[in-house]
């Protein structure tokens, strides 16, 4: 298994630069390019047929030209309409305009209806800011026609870098990509409109370059890192998790989480409960033991054990100073630590306070596991928010809000979601891409917040373990499919890991 680098657009025309530089004409690369979309269009309509090629400005629209010439040698009835006339491009893109050598019509004559398979060459990479006018209608037609589309490189209107869409975007069946993929293919809306994504190898090479490092998130990352069981070990050696309960009647969100951590392979899990939410909890827990804790002082005096060594507070602990404190005491005692839910919220239009307790010197990780709206209440909810605060919740890209509350905070971020970002405080990220819709379900979160400390609890990294339980509360979700329930998440795990460590 090898690492999947995503590449931003800046880093992409680095390898271009890179990758002519060392003497491969662009030219060169563009052909490869357009060839490898031709193959992957001959894939989807295997007998000849009319496909409509739509070119951009650009080298995408090279890309297209080239893809045009070889569909149409290989006999199929191919029209081509461009936003510009051969005769205004230039570079590569001017001689795949030559090359292509017919007619070409003007885009708002390009008739998708009347098509097998549109070609979406309009914009890849380049894309530098939102569509207007024409290309928008354009695209509006491509999608209304229902036509399958095959988009090369990135659907165009699909910002590469953030998933987003800038004014319209097509919607593509596949798409063909070169190098590696980009950020822009695992993240909403991007993914969706990219539809299945193959990768070209066009002879780029996407290693070594400057800037963020982001990953597909996947077991290549983080399995080197997975704890494995000593055969002469006990259960000692695999650490106790400690998971905070709420008040009675709102206590089975620890329970979740806890059996989240014990399924990840903690040797010992332990739900901290009130001694008036004891009974529930009692009546409710085997494996999973109970300590008593009334107020954040006794929760210091437990952590003066040193055998506690994984913490998950957040969950149904309710908002508000109270919480606050526990926050505190759980951050002093310096574990690690998975913060999710009303942890974070209780620090609602306080980020600076919260950024200040967690980036306080320590030897072990702090994990937050915000969703979305967990991330804008910390980092931008109502009360005195810093301007840095407020511009890392009002970034629109996913993952450059992920990575900034990573660098805010000094913590592992995973910004929860289809397309979950983890992300580190030096900057590297991976995204998923291995959920399913029916993840979304009560006490889901919470499950993912115990394995991520079952995980720590065993001594594995932060980033990795957090990437980990990511990838596999996704991989136990998919696998059990409709009618899932956050119970059934942490009884999914055993097969995953069995698949997982053989
Ligand atoms: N990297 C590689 O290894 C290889 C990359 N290759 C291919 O090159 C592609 C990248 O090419 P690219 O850089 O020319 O950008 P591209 O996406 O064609 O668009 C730029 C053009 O669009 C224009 N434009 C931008 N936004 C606009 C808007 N909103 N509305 C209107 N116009 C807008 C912009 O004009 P300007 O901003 O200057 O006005 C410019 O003319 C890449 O995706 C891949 O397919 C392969 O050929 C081989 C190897
Ligand atoms: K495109």
């Amino acid at each position: 298994m090898r690492m999947q680098p995503l590449l931003n657009s800046r880093q992409m025309r680095e390898a271009d630069r890179r990758t002519i530089e060392n003497g491969t004409p662009g030219f060169t690369l563009m052909l490869r390019a357009g060839e490898a979309a031709a193959d992957a269009a001959c894939r989807m309509l295997p007998q000849a047929g009319r496909v409509l090629v739509l070119c951009g400005p650009g080298n995408n629209g090279g890309d297209g030209f080239v893809a045009a010439r070889i569909l149409a040698d290989r006999g199929h009835r191919v029209t081509v309409a461009a936003m510009k006339p051969v005769a205004d491009l230039s570079g590569d893109a001017a001689e795949a305009g030559h090359l292509w050598g017919e007619a070409v019509c003007p885009l708002a004559a390009a008739d998708p209806a009347g098509a097998d398979l549109v070609v979406d060459a309009l914009f890849g990479t380049g894309l530098a800011r939102d569509l207007q006018g024409e290309v928008v209608e354009a695209i509006a037609r491509v999608n209304g026609a229902g036509r399958p589309v095959l988009a090369i490189d990135v659907p165009s209107g699909i910002d590469a870098d953030t998933g987003l869409v800038r004014g319209a975007a097509v919607k593509a069946e596949r798409t063909v990509t070169f190098a590696c993929r980009k950020p822009g293919h695992l993240l909403y809306p991007g993914r969706a409109h990219a539809g299945a994504v193959e990768v070209a190898d066009i002879g780029v090479s996407c290693m070594g370059l400057d800037g963020p490092a982001v990953h597909a998130n996947g077991p290549e990352i983080w399995l080197p890192a997975f704890p494995r069981i000593d055969p002469a070990g006990h259960k000692y050696d695999r650490g106790h998790a400690l998971v905070l309960s709420g008040g009675p009647g709102h206590t089975g969100a620890a329970r979740l989480a806890a059996r989240g951590a014990l399924r990840a392979g903690a040797g010992l899990v332990s739900v901290v409960t009130s001694a008036r939410a004891l009974a529930v909890n009692a009546a409710h827990l085997t494996a999973i033991m109970m300590r008593v804790c009334d107020d954040p002082d006794e929760f210091s005096d437990l952590l003066t054990d040193d055998r506690f060594n994984a913490l998950a507070l957040g969950p149904a602990l309710g908002v508000g100073e109270a919480t606050r404190r526990w926050v505190e005491a759980a951050l002093e005692a310096d574990r690690a630590t998975v913060l999710d839910a009303d942890a974070l919220t209780s620090f609602s239009g306080m980020a600076e306070g919260f950024a200040a307790l967690a980036r306080a010197p320590r030897e072990h990780p702090v994990v937050l596991t915000p969703h979305e709206g967990e991330l804008r209440r910390l980092l931008a909810g109502p009360g005195e928010v810093s301007a840095e605060a407020r511009e890392i919740a009002g970034r629109p890209s996913k993952l450059d809000r992920a990575v900034g509350l990573a660098a805010f905070a000094n913590a592992i971020v995973v910004l929860k979601g289809a397309d979950t970002v983890v992300a580190s405080p030096e900057g590297s990220a991976v995204i998923n891409e291995n959920g399913s819709p029916y993840l979304g379900t009560a006490g889901s979160g919470d499950v993912l917040g115990g394995i991520v400390a079952g995980l720590m609890a065993q001594g594995m990294p932060g980033f990795e373990a957090a990437a980990c339980a990511v990838w596999m509360h996704a991989e136990a979700g998919a696998r059990f499919g409709p009618g899932l329930i956050a119970e059934d998440i942490p009884e999914g795990l055993p097969a995953v890991l069995r698949d997982l460590l053989g």
